[in-house]
C-alpha cells in the first residue's frame, strides 16, 4: 500500500453492494443495457436536451468531500482544546474576581488575539491543502452524437459511451461493450493487486445469488485502471452511486499521516515544551519562594509557557510546505504527497524515459525503406519530409501501399472530431497523419476487427486480424520493434512485390537499414502482414506467426526545446541524468547526444538484455558508467532504480507510460508527464508536470530545495526569540529583579514569533544559488548545528542587550512602566532585527532586498503595532506602557541593530569560506 496521504484506499476489501447498478447490468446483455439507457454503441448519447435532464436527475460525477465544518464553532473549540489558554483563561477570571478588572480584560484580549492568530493559521493551512487535492481533474474519452473527445469526468451521465485504453483510469461504473485484451487493475477498490481480465459478456444468474465485485467481469469500476488492452463501454452509475462511491465515505476517514519533517517538528515541539515547563516551574518556585505575588508568579509562568513553547512551529512548517506547493502548482509542477516536497531537495540522480519527457512525442515519418530501395533508386530510402504530396503520390508502389496500409490498419489511434486531429499513441498518430500525403484514406472503418494483440511496453509490437465481411478471408497485420517484428516473420516483400523467404542475409540487410535509421535518432517501426486468420483464444501468449515483412518507417522526434539548458543546470546542481527508454539503442544515444548527456560513448549504453545477463553487484558496479538503458521493460526500469537506491542515491523518475508505473511508485520520487501521461502514470506518481516540460523539474528541485532552507531560517527566528524571551525572565527572577516583561507583553511577543514575521520568513523567494549546492543528505537533520550556533548567537545578544536596558531603566530600583515600556520595546526591536537576518543563512540583507513582500508587510505591521502599544492611551492601558521620547527610539534602534550588524558578520566569514573552498573545488 503506498503513502499517499491523498490516495485512498479502503481498509479492507468490500464485497459490493446487491442493489447497485453495477450487480443489476453485469447480468444483463449488452444489447439490454443499451436499450435500457436508450443510448446508441456506436454514436453514443444523441440528445442534448435528454443528457442535460439525466444530469439534473443523477447529478454530476463527482465524489463530494466532508460538508464545511462550523467555522464558529470550530473557533470556539480551540479555546478550550488548549490547556495552556484554559489556563490563561482560568487567570484572567482570578484576576475579575480579585478586582483587578484591567489585568482581566488585557488578558481576555490578549488570549483572543493569540487564539486568532492560530485559527487562521491552521484554517489557511487546511484550505491550501484542500486545494492541494483538485489540482489533477480526472478526465474521460467520451462519445456524443459520434464524436469523441477528451472531457472532465465529472460531466458524465448514465448512459454516456466512454472509451478508454492502457494508461487510463476509469471514470464512472461502465457496463463494458467492447474489450480487447482488457485487463484492470482494481486495487483501488478491492485492494487485490492482480489485474482482472475483462469481457463482455453478461453474468448468467438463475439463482439469484449474490455476485461479488470481483466477479463483475463485464463492468469497469470508476477509479480503477487499465492495465492491458482497452475497451468501451456504457456509463450506468455515477458520482456517489458507483461503487468506489459507496466507500468513499468510509476511507475518507483515514487519516493523513504527516511528513517526516512534520513529524520531525511535533517531536522538536514537544522536546521544547518539556525543557520551557521545568524552566517555567523554576521560575515560578523560585518567586513564590522569594515572596512575589503568586497571581503575578501564574500570570507571567502562563504567559511564558504560551510563548516559549513553539505550538506555531508545526503549523508554520505545513503552511510554508502547502503554499511551497502551491507555488510550484503555479510553475506547473503538481506535488501530490507533501512529503515529497522535502524530498525533492536531496534528489541526486533523475531518471528520466526519453519519449515524452525528453523529447516531443510528437512523431513525423519521415523515412521509408522497404525492398523497392535495394539497388534501383538514387537514396537508399524514401525521403518523405523532403518531398511534396505529388512526388508522394509517385512514389506509392504496391510495396509502400502494402506497408503504409499496414501501419493503417494496426492502428489504434482515433479522430478527434472536435479538434480535428488523431489523437492516441504518438507512433499510431503519425501513421495516421501521413497517409494524405500519400494520396490514401483511413481504411479502418471497412474492416471489421476479429482479434487484437495489443501493443505493449513488454511486447513492444502490436497485431491485429480484421476482415471485410467473411471471416474465412482474414487478414493480419503487424508492427513494432524490428527485432520482434522480425521474429514472427518468416518471408518479405521483395523489391518486384513478390512473396520470398526471409534468409540470414536478408534478415542482416533489414536489421542494418533500422539501425541506419535510428542512428539518425529516428524511431524506427516494422510492419509485416499475411492472409491467415490470427486469434488467440484462451491464450495471450501466443504470437502470430509466418507474417511476411513489408519495411520500416522512420519517425522523428525532436528533442523538446531547452531541454539542454535544464539538463546542464541540474548537473551543475550535483544532479546526475540517466535515460531509461524502450527504445532502440541507435536512437536512444543520438537523442543523448542532441540534448547534450555527458560522456556519451558506445559503453554508456547498455541495453535490456545486457541487464538481463548481469547480477546486482555488476549492475551496480555497470552504473557509474552507463547513462543510457535501451530496449528495456516495465522490470529493467525498476531493476536499475533499486540498484541506484541501493547504491545509496536520492532517485526521481519521470515517466509518462503505463510501462514507467512501477518504477515511478518505487522511486523517492515519481514524476510523471500531466498533459500526455496515463492515468497510472499519474496515480503511481509523487509529482506531476501539467507541462509536461522537463525544465518545470529543475524548479521544483530549487523549490524544494529553498523550502528547506526557508524553514531553517524561521526556526532559527522562533527558537532564539523564545530563548531569549525564557532566559531573560528566568535570569531576572534568579537575580531577584522584578519582571522585565508582563504578561501582556510576551503574549504578544509571541504573536510577532509565532505569527505573520514567522511566517513569512517561510516564503522567502527562493535564492536561485540553492542550484548550485549539492543535493541535501537523506538523513540531514533540519536544526543542525550550523543552525543551533546561529540561535544561540542571537539569543544571547538579545537577552544581554534587553538586560543592559531594562538594568540602567531601573537603577532608581523601582520598576515604573518607563522601564517595562523600554525593555519591552527593546525586545520587540530586537525580534524584528533578527527577523530580517534570519532571512537568509549566508546572504547579506543588503544583497537580498526588499522583494519579500509579505515579510515587509509583517514587519511593519507589528512596528506599528508596537508604536500603537507604546502611544496609544487604549493599548497602554493593556500593555502597562507609556510614551517615549524619540531619541529612547532612535537608541533602541542602535542597539538592537547590533544583533543584525553581528550576524552580517557572520554571514560574512561564512561566505568568504565558501568562496575559498569552492575556489578550490571542495564541496562545502
Ligand atoms: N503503437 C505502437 N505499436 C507498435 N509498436 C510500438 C508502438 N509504440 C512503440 N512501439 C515499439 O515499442 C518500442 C518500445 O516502446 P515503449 O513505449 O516501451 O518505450 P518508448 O515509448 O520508446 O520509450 P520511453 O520508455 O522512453 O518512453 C518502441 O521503440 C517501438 O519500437
Ligand atoms: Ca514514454
Amino acid at each position: 500500500m503506498s503513502d499517499n496521504p491523498y490516495e485512498l484506499k479502503p481498509t479492507q476489501p468490500i464485497p459490493g453492494r446487491a442493489n447497485s447498478a453495477s450487480a443489476l447490468f453485469c447480468q444483463k446483455s449488452v444489447e439490454e443495457t443499451i436499450s435500457e439507457f436508450q443510448t446508441d454503441p456506436k454514436q453514443g448519447l444523441t440528445n442534448n436536451h435528454d443528457i442535460v435532464t439525466r444530469r439534473s436527475i443523477h447529478g454530476i460525477n463527482e465524489l463530494s468531500h466532508e460538508e464545511e465544518e462550523n467555522l464558529a464553532l470550530k473557533f470556539l473549540s480551540s479555546f478550550y482544546e488548549d490547556p495552556l489558554i484554559l489556563l490563561l483563561i482560568g487567570s484572567a477570571v482570578i484576576s475579575f474576581w480579585m478586582g483587578n478588572v484591567d489585568d482581566a480584560i488585557s488578558i481576555t484580549l490578549a488570549i483572543t488575539i493569540v487564539v486568532s492568530v492560530g485559527f487562521i493559521q491552521e484554517y489557511r493551512s487546511e484550505k491550501s491543502l484542500q486545494a492541494l487535492n483538485k489540482l489533477v481533474p480526472a478526465e474521460a474519452n467520451l462519445t456524443r452524437n459520434g464524436s469523441t473527445s477528451s472531457v472532465l469526468a465529472s460531466t458524465l451521465v448514465p448512459g454516456d459511451l466512454v472509451y478508454f485504453s492502457q494508461g487510463d483510469k476509469i471514470p464512472a461504473d461502465v457496463r463494458l461493450i467492447r474489450a480487447a485484451h482488457l485487463s484492470i487493475d482494481e486495487s483501488n477498490l478491492t485492494g487485490e493487486n492482480r489485474p482482472v481480465k475483462k469481457s463482455t459478456s453478461a453474468i448468467t444468474n438463475e439463482k439469484n445469488d449474490f455476485i461479488s465485485i470481483t466477479n463483475r467481469e463485464c463492468i469497469a469500476f470508476m477509479g480503477t485502471l487499465v492495465r492491458d488492452g482497452h475497451g468501451s463501454g456504457i456509463v450506468v452509475a455515477t458520482g456517489p452511486k458507483t461503487e468506489f462511491g459507496a466507500v468513499f465515505d468510509m476511507m475518507s476517514e483515514i487519516e493523513k499521516p504527516k511528513t517526516p519533517l512534520q513529524n520531525a517538528m511535533d517531536k522538536l515541539g514537544k522536546e521544547l515544551s518539556i525543557f520551557s515547563f521545568i524552566i517555567i516551574g523554576l521560575i515560578c518556585l523560585i518567586g513564590v519562594v522569594q515572596g512575589r505575588s503568586w497571581l503575578d508568579m501564574f500570570q507571567i509562568s502562563v504567559s511564558l509557557a504560551v510563548a516559549a513553547i513553539p505550538e506555531g512551529l508545526p503549523i508554520i512548517v505545513t503552511v510554508t510546505l502547502a503554499l511551497g506547493v502551491l507555488r510550484m502548482a503555479k510553475k506547473k509542477a503538481i506535488v501530490r504527497r507533501l512529503p515529497s516536497v522535502e524530498t525533492l531537495g536531496s534528489v541526486n540522480v533523475i531518471c528520466s524515459d526519453k519519449t515524452g519527457t525528453l523529447t516531443q512525442n510528437h512523431m513525423t515519418v519521415t523515412k521509408i525503406w522497404s525492398f523497392d530501395f535495394q539497388g534501383s533508386f538514387n537514396s537508399p530510402f524514401l525521403l518523405v519530409d523532403k518531398l511534396d504530396d505529388n512526388n508522394l503520390h509517385n512514389q506509392v508502389t504496391t510495396n509502400i501501399h502494402r506497408l503504409l496500409e499496414t501501419g493503417n490498419v494496426c492502428n489504434n489511434g482515433k479522430y478527434s472530431a472536435e479538434n480535428e486531429v488523431y489523437v492516441g499513441n504518438a507512433s499510431d498518430v503519425a501513421l495516421l497523419e501521413c497517409l494524405p500525403h500519400f494520396g490514401l484514406e483511413d481504411i479502418r472503418g471497412t474492416k471489421e476487427v476479429l482479434y487484437e494483440l495489443p501493443f505493449s511496453s513488454n511486447r513492444k509490437y502490436m497485431a491485429i486480424c480484421v476482415h471485410t465481411g467473411n471471416i474465412e478471408k482474414s487478414e493480419t497485420y503487424a508492427k513494432g520493434a524490428t527485432e520482434k517484428v522480425l521474429g514472427i516473420c518468416s518471408k518479405y516483400y521483395d523489391e518486384n512485390g513478390e512473396v520470398k523467404p526471409l534468409t540470414n542475409e536478408t534478415r542482416e540487410l533489414i536489421h542494418e537499414k533500422s539501425s541506419s535509421l535510428a542512428h539518425e535518432g529516428l524511431r524506427v517501426l516494422s510492419f509485416a502482414r499475411n492472409n491467415v486468420k490470427f486469434v488467440n483464444e484462451g491464450n495471450d501468449n501466443k504470437d502470430p506467426s509466418n507474417l511476411i515483412f513489408c519495411g520500416l518507417i522512420g519517425m522523428k522526434d525532436p528533442p523538446r526545446p531547452n531541454i539542454g539548458r535544464s539538463i546542464s543546470l541540474l548537473m551543475k546542481g550535483g544532479v546526475h541524468v540517466i535515460m531509461i527508454t524502450g527504445d532502440s539503442p541507435s536512437t536512444a544515444l543520438n537523442i543523448a547526444k542532441q540534448i547534450g548527456m555527458p560522456a556519451i560513448n558506445s559503453d554508456s549504453v547498455m541495453t535490456g538484455d545486457q541487464l538481463d545477463t548481469i547480477n546486482e553487484a555488476s549492475l551496480a558496479e555497470a552504473i557509474h558508467n552507463v547513462t543510457v538503458f535501451a530496449r528495456t521493460t516495465p522490470e529493467h526500469k525498476v531493476l536499475i532504480v533499486k540498484a541506484l537506491q541501493r547504491r545509496g542515491d536520492i532517485v526521481a523518475m519521470t515517466g509518462d507510460g503505463v510501462n514507467d508505473a512501477p518504477a515511478l511508485k518505487l522511486a523517492d520520487i515519481g514524476i510523471a508527464m500531466g498533459h500526455n501521461g496515463t492515468d497510472v502514470a499519474k496515480e503511481a506518481a509523487d509529482m506531476v508536470l501539467t507541462d509536461d516540460d522537463f525544465s518545470t523539474i529543475l524548479d521544483a528541485i530549487e523549490e524544494g530545495k529553498g523550502i528547506f532552507y526557508n524553514i531553517q531560517n524561521f526556526i532559527t527566528f522562533q527558537l532564539s526569540t523564545s530563548i531569549a524571551a525564557l532566559s531573560l525572565i528566568a535570569m531576572a527572577t534568579f537575580f531577584g529583579l522584578p519582571n522585565p516583561l508582563n504578561a501582556m507583553q510576551i503574549l504578544w511577543i509571541n504573536i510577532l514569533m509565532d505569527g505573520p514575521p514567522a511566517q513569512s520568513l517561510g516564503v522567502e523567494p527562493v535564492d536561485h544559488e540553492v542550484m548550485n549546492k549539492p543535493p541535501r543528505r537523506r538523513n540531514h537533520k533540519i536544526l543542525n548545528d550550523a543552525v543551533i550556533k546561529r540561535v544561540i548567537q542571537s539569543a544571547i545578544i538579545i537577552i544581554i542587550g534587553t538586560l543592559y536596558i531594562f538594568v540602567k531603566e531601573m537603577r532608581d530600583n523601582e520598576v515604573t512602566a518607563r522601564d517595562t515600556t523600554m525593555t519591552f520595546t527593546c525586545f520587540v526591536f530586537f525580534d524584528m532585527f533578527s527577523a530580517l537576518s534570519c532571512r537568509n543563512y549566508s546572504k547579506s540583507i543588503f544583497e537580498l532586498g526588499m522583494q519579500n513582500q509579505m515579510f515587509n508587510l509583517a514587519v511593519l505591521g507589528s512596528l506599528i503595532g508596537q508604536l500603537c502599544a507604546i502611544y496609544v492611551p487604549f493599548f497602554q492601558t493593556i500593555f502597562q506602557t507609556e510614551a517615549l521620547y524619540l531619541s529612547d527610539l532612535v537608541h533602541l534602534l542602535l542597539l538592537t541593530s547590533s544583533v543584525l550588524i553581528v550576524d552580517e558578520i557572520r554571514k560574512f566569514y561564512i561566505r568568504r569560506k565558501n568562496a575559498f573552498t569552492n575556489a578550490y573545488g571542495i564541496s562545502v
